[in-house]
């Protein structure tokens, strides 16, 4: 899969389709669309692509939301899995201030050679999100542009979307997250120094610094695998504030299962597969490392 990182003037070389939206998380709606598109490229002779929107660096630093449901080095390798030839990206700042005519007319159809476009069915582009689906079916027709519009695909009654997805994360319903993501919720991290009381107490804790701003799960303790250096492991995982320690901050830390190595600046994957209990402050850390091995124990006997 080729990335390339453009500029609203510049131009490339190959007649593409491609499928447009932020594509969050990459659930099971968008993997739609990126099968069609696929299929177009297929049947058209194009280069199967999807346009992504990246931060400027310096704004990207300054954002203080958490929300996200995958860093952009997921985003690209789960593309590459799905069969993405092509990804072109641009910076957001450029692209909104388009106006809608001249995001398609000029910017998708002239500069991208745009040849097919894949949208969902809601789908809002241009200056101030101006632009709709009537408004892009209107010009590329004009244009000859052949577009294919998705319909809102449900999963029990509701639209599949990033916001409900995250939504689901936020309160622990992680295994509702999963079956929309069609994959489990996944941070990438890299593993950092704790205060070196787990190791102590019989149970080491790598503690992740998150890879991207991502959307922070219901603090409390959930059943994860944990993927280090290729190797899949079980892990009992905390994620929230460690109350029992009046420590401050937002911690999330992964007790590997059967593991005894030092992985300290590795990055790792750290899989949310289900949530076991809420995050409790303990009298004292005997009660908490019992509690802890519980929680460990349970995670061991899952199948
Ligand atoms: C499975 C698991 C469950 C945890 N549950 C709690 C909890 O309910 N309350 C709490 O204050 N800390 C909890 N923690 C966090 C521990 O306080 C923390 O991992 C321990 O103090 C070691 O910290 P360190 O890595 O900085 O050495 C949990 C940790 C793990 C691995
Ligand atoms: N089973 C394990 N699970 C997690 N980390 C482990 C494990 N075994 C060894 N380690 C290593 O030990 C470190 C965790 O030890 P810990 O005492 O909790 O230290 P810290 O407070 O620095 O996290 C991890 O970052 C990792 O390098």
């Amino acid at each position: 899969m080729e990335i390339i990182q453009i500029h609203p003037q510049d131009k490339i070389d190959k007649e593409i389709v491609v499928a447009l939206g932020n594509f969050d998380g990459i659930h099971l709606a968008h993997q739609e669309l990126i099968r069609q598109a696929i299929k177009i490229a297929k049947k058209k002779k194009l280069t199967a692509s999807v346009l992504m929107f990246t931060e400027h660096t310096k704004k990207a630093l300054l954002h203080t939301e958490q929300n996200l449901l995958m860093s952009r080095r997921q985003k690209l390798d789960l593309l590459e899995k799905l069969g993405i030839e092509l990804v072109v990206e641009i910076e957001f700042s450029e692209i909104m201030k388009m106006s809608p005519e001249y995001f398609v007319n000029e910017f998708l159809a002239k500069h991208l050679k745009a040849r097919a476009i894949v949208v969902g069915y809601d789908y809002r582009f241009g200056y101030k999100a101006k632009g709709n689906i009537d408004l892009l079916l209107a010009y590329a027709e004009d244009l000859g542009l052949d577009v294919k519009v998705v319909e809102a695909i449900k999963k029990k009654k509701n639209i599949i979307s990033s916001t409900r997805i995250r939504d689901e994360i936020q309160k622990g319903k992680i295994g509702l997250a999963n079956d929309l993501l069609g994959r489990p919720f996944t941070i990438q991290g890299r593993v950092v120094h704790g205060k070196s009381l787990g190791k102590k107490m019989g149970y080491p804790t790598a503690n992740l610094q998150p890879l991207a701003h991502y959307v922070v799960p219901k603090y409390g303790v959930y059943d994860t695998n944990v993927l280090v250096n290729g190797h899949l492991y079980k892990a009992a995982t905390s994620v929230g504030t460690n109350p029992t320690l009046k420590e401050s901050g937002l911690k999330i830390e992964a007790h590997i299962l059967d593991f005894d190595q030092d992985i300290y600046n590795q990055e790792v994957d750290l899989q949310f597969l289900t949530f076991l209990r809420k995050e409790k402050s303990f009298k004292n850390v005997d009660e908490l490392f019992k509690q802890i091995e519980k929680d460990t124990n349970r995670v061991r006997a899952r199948k």
